[in-house]
């Protein structure tokens, strides 16, 4: 076993014990992606691509066993950091650390723990699940790469359908078959199936009904209390990172605004782009009710 395969560090998390002082699971360090952009009116006039920095020089540090929230409008650069720190996309600079080892220098066993170790859970379930397979496949598949032996599997997939809390006759269902919800359910147990240690979750809820939404969010804080998951939950919605996450990073325009808790971040935001998020809260979560009510991650 690669000493990266190695959890027992953060299998005692859960929300209301905080990690803080750990060596970090994840450190993003001077982040930076620029991608080129062909049709900007300087790349027409002189025929070559202009570059735009998607992510603009970003450090965080994810502590093992936290839930951690990313905010930010539409564009601001969220899911291209998020696709760097699952290994999805190669930074232009910067480095990826996966407990502390820079994860462009992996190679081999290390590199195939950090690869199962950080999942990411997609937004659109309907393009992140593959139409034709039935559930049952869908998961096998995950627990076979996850190097489960075949004989383990069937009982696998029933745990991992009540982890979710999904029924088990929904793994003879095709996709197409399921709700919105069930669907990130599935997307969900399939990240699980890789028994990761970090889970990215990319706008988990922003394609559900807002009945749905709350339910997501609360398995999401449920895997974190009972597994000691520990999660990095993106949204553009602060009431929805607002509701478990116990620290909060605001992105603007590629750069980290502000990190704080929750509380903090509400009550008392330090940059104006944070204010204008949390007026675009309906209220209910911006409106001052109680810290506890908003954050009860925090309480
Ligand atoms: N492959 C790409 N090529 C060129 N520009 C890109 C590419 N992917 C993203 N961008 C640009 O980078 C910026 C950040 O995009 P990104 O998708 O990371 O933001 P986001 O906050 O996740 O937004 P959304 O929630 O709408 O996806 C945007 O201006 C986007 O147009």
């Amino acid at each position: 076993m690669s000493p990266l395969d190695d959890r027992s560090g953060e299998r005692h998390g859960g929300l209301d014990r905080p990690h803080q002082g750990a060596a970090p699971l994840l450190e993003l360090r001077d982040i930076r992606k620029e991608y080129a952009l062909r049709q900007g009116l300087l790349a027409r006039l002189t025929g070559r691509a202009e570059r735009v920095a998607a992510v603009d020089d970003v450090s965080l540090a994810i502590q093992p066993g936290e839930v951690f929230g990313l905010v930010g409008e539409s564009g601001c650069g969220k899911s291209t950091l998020s696709q760097i720190a699952v290994g999805l996309l190669a930074p232009s600079s910067g480095q990826v650390l996966y407990r502390g080892a820079d994860i462009a220098a992996l190679r081999g066993e290390a590199r195939q723990a950090y690869r199962r170790g950080v999942q990411m859970v997609f937004q659109d379930t309907h393009s992140s699940l593959n139409p034709r397979k039935r559930i049952r496949r869908a998961l096998a598949e995950a627990l076979a790469a996850s190097g489960q032996p075949r004989a383990a599997i069937p009982a696998k997939l029933l745990a991992l359908m009540d982890q979710v809390g999904l029924d088990a006759v929904m793994l003879d269902r095709l996709p197409h078959e399921l709700s919105g919800g069930q669907r990130q359910r599935v997307g969900i147990a399939r990240a699980l199936a890789m028994d990761p240690a970090l889970l990215v979750a990319d706008e988990p809820v922003s394609s559900l009904d807002v009945s749905l939404q709350g339910q997501i969010v609360n398995l999401l804080r449920e895997l974190n209390a009972r597994l000691g998951l520990t999660i990095v939950l993106v949204s553009h919605d602060l009431a929805v990172v607002a509701r478990i996450c116990q620290r909060i990073a605001v992105m603007q325009a590629g750069q980290i605004v502000e990190e704080g808790p929750p509380a903090r971040v509400l009550f008392a935001p330090e940059h104006p782009y944070t204010r204008t998020l949390i007026a675009a809260v309906p209220r209910g979560l911006a409106g001052r009710r109680s810290t506890r009510e908003v954050a009860p991650a925090e309480a």
